[in-house]
């Protein structure tokens, strides 16, 4: 696990790693302008015979460009052009440091004043190291001007650690203007505002190179948010045993499907069957019998009707809420399921819905119960929210309070503990955004419970395998990654994991 850091803590990082190990400041932003360029060619985002502009500051941000610049030039790049952006008093040291050693070589650049005029922008690409972490208030004035110039101009942009005028964390507005990113290259560890939605406004996609900063350092500093790691599944992940048996791994019990809706019925108990569960024993409208049987003969079915008519405690696991449509009828079962639930639980989608409107029910769910809302459900569940920061602090303190576990779904997945930690799924990508793909996951995590994983695991486990599924799909060259297809990929992720 990864601890994510705001930019202030950043800093410190920076400060820390120069006082104690043998760099220099300078040779950081060496080292980070190398790691800048390295990436980018890896990536090809970059080409030698192109014409590039680097835009600076006159900031740590804007040293970094004159840094790339140089380097740029050092390995053949010969249509370089830079632009510095002097319309802050300050200049950095490095930033300084640079300019001196950049001013030698023969590469033009252009020096702007608040009141100068811009030109027009020939160059096909622009790198962006105006600004960085060290945003202190939305952009106004001339920085604001310079921006919506650049913007205009619609050419390719490479940001330097951040957009110019986006800031690292706290709220993200749509009104706020920033350089628009094509790519961006950030330092160490993605910004916490990357994960939000709203950065959609202000970036396309970004990658995080490692300086070197002081790794321990950074793991000593409180963090509200965790990457999780492929590395955290692997030690989560527990392979089959010899001499094992179906009745090793549990027997999930789904409560899903409705006579319209039986779809995410079945693809929740596909999901759970190629996720180990041992047992699988799907609760579905007598009208789906059919389908069930013809699809997954692996799956046991129970008629609504029979549910409480026998013992609940046969099975370790349950999933509720994937297709069953809204109606008193679910309300009732609901309610019925929760008089006495005696195993852990998944919640999700009509489920949420009759906790929304039946809040009382909350203090029945057993502790560590993992609810899987998408944004709309969280929103019935715990209030609207216009920012997603503020929806994931609203996730924390629910888990907190209620002692939940509360999976908020997106491209990337915020999982709140009960122990106040929000851990950062950064498997999955836009391919994956199909219906049924929510129906998958709460049935893979039902399955890992049923196995016996704990429900931290069992979430980020879950989580953690749906997206690298749904990932390595979109790899063969798939740009829509249907649920049922990202099913049957599951077993063989978990078989490399
Ligand atoms: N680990 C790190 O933190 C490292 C940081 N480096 C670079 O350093 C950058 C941060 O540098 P700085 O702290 O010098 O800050 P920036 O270069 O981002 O900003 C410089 C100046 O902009 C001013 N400013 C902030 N918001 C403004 C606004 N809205 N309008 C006008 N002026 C505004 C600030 O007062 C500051 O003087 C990072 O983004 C990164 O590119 C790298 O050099 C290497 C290591
Ligand atoms: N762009 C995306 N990147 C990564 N994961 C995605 C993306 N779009 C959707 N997903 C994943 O797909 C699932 C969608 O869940 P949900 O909205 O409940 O779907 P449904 O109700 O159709 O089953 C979530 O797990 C979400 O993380
Ligand atoms: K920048």
């Amino acid at each position: 696990m990864q601890n994510l850091l705001t930019a202030s803590q950043m800093r410190e990082a920076d400060a820390y790693t120069i006082a104690h190990e043998p760099i220099a400041s300078i040779d950081l932003m060496e080292r980070a302008a190398h790691a800048f360029i390295e990436r980018s060619l890896a990536l090809s985002l970059i080409k030698k015979d192109q014409s590039i502009l680097i835009c600076c500051g006159a900031g740590n941000n804007g040293g970094d460009g004159l840094a790339i610049a140089r380097q740029l030039y050092e390995e053949g790049f010969s249509a370089l052009h830079i632009w510095i952006i002097h319309y802050n008093e300050r200049q950095s040291a490095d930033f300084k440091t640079n300019l001196a050693r950049i001013e030698t070589l023969p590469i033009s650049i252009q020096s702007f004043a608040q009141e100068d005029e811009l030109p027009m922008i020939e160059q096909s690409l622009i790198i962006d190291a105006m600004l960085g972490s060290g945003l202190n208030k939305p952009l106004s004035g001339s920085w604001l001007k310079v921006v919506q110039h650049l913007n205009q101009a619609k050419k390719k942009v490479i940001a330097v650690d951040i957009p110019t005028g986006m800031p690292a964390d706290g709220h993200l507005m749509r009104s706020m203007t920033a350089l628009f990113a094509h790519e961006v290259i950030s330092f160490q560890r993605p910004k916490i505002n990357f994960l939000f939605p709203e950065s959609a406004y202000f970036m396309k996609r970004f990658h995080v190179v490692d300086i070197g900063l002081n790794e321990d350092f950074i793991a000593r500093q409180a963090s509200d948010f965790y990457e999780i790691t492929s590395n955290d599944a692997r030690a989560i992940y527990k392979e089959r045993r010899p001499f094992s048996h179906k009745g090793t791994y549990g027997h999930s019990l789904l409560i899903a499907g409705s006579e319209d809706t039986m779809g995410a019925a079945l693809l929740c108990a596909e999901a759970c069957l190629y996720t180990g569960s041992g047992l699988t024993s799907a609760c579905i409208p007598k009208t789906g019998l059919t389908a069930l049987n013809t699809r997954l003969p692996e799956v046991m079915a129970i008629s609504r009707e029979a549910l409480f008519h026998q013992p609940l405690k046969q099975y370790t696991a349950m999933a509720v809420g994937p297709g069953l449509g809204k109606s008193q009828e679910i309300s009732e079962l609901m309610k019925r399921l929760l008089a006495k639930p005696a195993m852990p639980m998944v919640i999700d989608a009509d489920a949420l819905n009759v906790l929304a409107e039946n809040q009382q029910l909350f203090d029945r769910l057993p502790p560590d119960s993992i609810l899987t809302p998408h944004m709309k459900e969280f929103d019935r569940l715990f209030g609207e929210h216009s920012y997603w920061y503020d929806r994931v602090v609203k996730a924390r303190e629910e888990a907190q309070q209620r002692k939940l576990i509360i999976v908020l779904k997106n491209q990337y997945t915020f999982i709140a503990l009960p122990n106040g930690r929000i851990l950062v799924n950064f498997t999955g990508n836009p391919a994956m955004a199909s219906g049924g793909m929510g129906d998958a996951l709460t049935g893979m995590l039902v399955a890992l419970l049923a196995q016996g994983y704990r429900a931290e695991e069992a979430a980020i486990l879950g989580c953690y395998l749906h997206g690298k599924s749904g990932d390595l799909l979109a790899e063969t060259g798939m740009a829509v990654v249907p649920a049922n297809v990202l099913i049957q990929n599951i077993s063989k992720v978990m078989g490399n994991i």
